[in-house]
Formats: C-alpha cells, structure tokens, sequence
C-alpha cells in the first residue's frame, strides 16, 4: 500500500515560511542481504513539527529512520531501494555527500554517545570539520548557542572543559542534542532518544523536543505510544516492515482508520 501526506501545503513557524514537506519517502524498500526488512513506504515528512514511527518490536521503523541519512550506508548488507527526496534533492545520488547530509539531518541514538572527549570539544568537533567557526569567538558562540537551544548552557557553562562523558546520563543526552544542532541541521532524527533515561530525564527531553520543532523537521521513534502521543503531531504507524497508517496524531490515537492501527495501541499486541 502507498500512502500519501494528505496535509495543508503550508505552515509558519518561528515566525518564518517553512516550506511543508522536508522529506520525501517513495517506495522505499530495505533489503538485509535476502530479507526485505522495509516494504513499499511511501510518507512526507513536514518541516515544524514531530513525526513518530510506532509500531511492535523489529517491524522496521529504526531501519526505516535510519533511510532517512543513509545511516544505512554504514550497515553491510543492507541496501535501500526507492527514493529519498531532501527538499526535492534525492539524498542516494551519487552526487550526494554523505557526511554533508548526515550534518543537514542529524541523528540521536537511544544511548548516548558523546565523545570522549570535553563537554566543548563535544559540539566544537562538527563545526569544525564542515568549516563553520571562522575563529575562536566564532566557535564560542556556536557551542554557547548549542548548548542553550538544547537546555544545556546553564549547567555545564562553568564546567566546559570537563568530559561529555561525566555528565548524567539525561545531560549527556542533551549535549548529544546539542552536538546535532551545532552544525544547523534541518532535520532531527531520533532513535529512542529517552529509552536510557529516568522519568525525569525524559520530561526534559520531551520539552525540549517540542521547542526545538520550532526550527528543524523531528522524527522519532518511540515504542512509548504515550510519549508518541506527548510529543508529536504526526505518527506513522509501521507493522511487519509496512506503513500501515500515517496521520495526525490526534487521529491516530483517537480513531485510527486501519484495524491493524486500532489492535497495536489497545495493547492487542506489540
Ligand atoms: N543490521 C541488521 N542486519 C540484519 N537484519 C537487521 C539489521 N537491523 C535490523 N534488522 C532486521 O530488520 C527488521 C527491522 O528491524 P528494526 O530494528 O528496524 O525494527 P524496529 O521496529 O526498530 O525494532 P525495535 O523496536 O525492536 O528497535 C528486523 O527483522 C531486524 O531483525
């Protein structure tokens, strides 16, 4: 089954035209060796919200985010058919740089991973190797206004030089968030961003997910259908490697349209 955004065609955010679809999946498939692990999906994905992937345990959807910058790449075996557009620009042509697109859509990961190294080399490293700091100030003010947009700045400003890794397990997530946005990502992709935190941790990181959709397009995976229906207005509902349902998120929960759809979030199974 193909499934197509049947969204508004536009929407302001901070106070400036987002352009609607940021991405645009066509269908796409993903092969491990002989295993078709992702089916057909077709879905837009909007710039100035979040967009979760639900679904039971190994039905695709960190295969399918991982598509979305071709972390895949990095997997042997695996191979992605189909299409990717990136603002219209199809992120699997071989005029595409992947390092490049991994900066435009940047990725979290369920445990995180900072460097070891400090807490300011953590959000330094990126803006350097793409050439963003013209100079030391540059720098400065780059890692202060990472640090800030992720919730960060007020505890760590007088501690930069420590290491990322000494930092709790909640602030060590945020300052993963803020190595992502030190290099203006357009996108967030996130892979189970709270499932190693504490409730209070993941309270954090919920709201600082719903500021930050403000500026970047927020994809997240979660098989908390709660936190689904906390943080994001649109979800995708993906079962045995196909998209079986994509909607508001309202709707999903509410009155979802597929029966499929309807057994996952009463607990029918999952
Ligand atoms: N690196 C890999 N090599 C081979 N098969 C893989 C690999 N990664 C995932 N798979 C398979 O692809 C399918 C989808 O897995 P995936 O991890 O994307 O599902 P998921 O919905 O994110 O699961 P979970 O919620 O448990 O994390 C599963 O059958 C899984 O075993």
């Amino acid at each position: 089954m193909v499934l197509r955004s049947t969204f508004a065609t536009n929407s302001k955010s901070a106070g400036r035209d987002m352009t609607e679809t940021k991405l645009t999946a066509r269908n796409v498939d993903v092969f491990y060796g002989q295993k078709k692990a992702i089916n057909d999906v077709s879905i837009d994905i909007d710039n100035g919200l979040v967009t979760a992937f639900i679904g039971p345990s190994g039905c695709g959807k960190s295969t399918f985010l991982r598509t979305l910058n071709r972390m895949n790449d990095t997997i042997a075996g695996a191979r992605v058919d189909g299409q990717i557009l990136l603002d219209g620009e199809d992120i699997y042509a071989a005029s595409m740089d992947a390092v490049a697109l991994r900066a435009r859509v940047g990725m979290v990961f369920q445990k995180p991973n900072p460097f070891p190294k400090s807490i300011y080399e953590n959000i330094a490293y990126g803006p350097r190797i793409h050439g963003l700091a013209a100079s030391k100030a540059d720098m400065d003010r780059i890692v202060e206004s990472a640090l800030t947009k992720a919730g960060l700045w007020e505890e760590v400003k007088d501690r930069l030089t420590d290491a990322g890794t000494a930092l709790s397990g909640g602030q060590q997530q945020r300052l993963c968030i803020a190595r992502a946005i030190a290099v203006s990502p357009e996108v967030i992709l996130m892979d189970e961003p709270c499932s190693a935190l504490d409730p209070i941790a993941t309270a954090r990181i919920e709201e600082l997910i719903d500021e930050l959709k403000e500026s970047f397009a927020i994809v997240i995976v979660t098989h908390s259908m709660q936190q689904a229906a906390r943080v994001s207005q649109r979800t995708a509902f993906f079962h045995l490697g196909s998209l079986v349902e994509y909607g508001e998120t309202d709707q999903i929960f509410t009155n979802p349209r597929e029966t499929r759809t309807k057994d996952y979030i009463t607990g029918r199974y999952g």
